[in-house]
């Protein structure tokens, strides 16, 4: 999988070269690619905003240095990547998407900051990428580039061969299958006993059955307490 990252602040995405994802890109598994914007500007102040029309608070990415920095990636594309732009106004990140995106050949991600990009960047490629407007989360962060991190990181991990134990997946909060729609319950691992507090017996006992069965029951638990709106009406 190749992935492009657009920002005016290409260092935002250094994080992506550690853990999981750097062992991804080191083990070319993720073809990644940060550009700087602001290369793709020419005036003396390199300028990638201006007011918004219609008046309003705020600045707006100006859609020149995107065309110029969309084309150069599109040059040099095989296939009809997917364009994916972070945005509290964009449809809703979930596991189910993070595995839809992990599947893409090639994601190119536009990170906007300010109050958005000029959405004419959106509608002039809508034939030549697969623009999908994400939000991962109902906050407003000051640039898309915290979002980026988060996508990489959710769709890396779904990646062939990233993980370790491609168990994990499995039994992941969110990820599809038996306890689907359930937070994960608590987690314990050696010392059996730390500061008083002892590990619940039921663990230690090797009764595969009843350790299945506390782990449903303990996820329930949480999952009524933290995210009740995840068990559906009476579920
Ligand atoms: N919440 C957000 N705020 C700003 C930019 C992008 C965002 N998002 O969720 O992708």
């Amino acid at each position: 999988m190749r992935i492009d990252v657009v920002s005016i602040f290409p260092d935002y995405l250094a994080p992506l070269g550690l853990s999981l994802v750097g062992k991804a890109v080191a083990a070319g598994t993720l073809d990644l690619r940060v550009h700087d914007l602001r290369e793709c500007t020419h005036d003396r102040h390199r300028t990638v905003d201006d007011t918004p029309y219609g008046g309003g608070p705020g600045m707006v990415m100006k859609p020149e240095p995107w065309g110029e920095a969309l084309d150069a990636i599109l040059d040099s594309a095989a296939g009809r990547p997917r364009l994916v732009v972070p945005t509290p106004s964009g449809r809703r990140f979930t596991q189910e998407v993070a595995t839809e995106l992990a599947v893409a050949e090639h994601l190119v991600f536009a990170c906007g900051r300010y109050e958005g990009i000029d959405s004419r960047v959106m509608a002039h490629y809508a034939d030549r990428f697969e623009v999908d407007e994400i939000s991962i989360g109902d906050y407003v962060l000051a640039g898309g580039e915290a979002a980026v991190l988060v996508m990489v990181e959710a769709l890396a991990r779904l990646l062939p061969g990233v993980l370790g134990n491609p168990e994990s997946v499995v039994d992941d909060s969110f990820a599809p299958g038996a306890m689907a729609a359930l937070l994960e319950g608590p987690v314990y691992t050696k010392p059996p006993e730390w500061r008083g507090l002892a590990v619940p017996e039921v663990l230690l006992s090797g009764d595969h059955g009843r350790i299945a069965a506390w782990r449903r029951e303990q996820a329930l638990a949480r999952t009524e307490r933290f995210r009740p709106d995840l068990l559906g009406d009476g579920a």
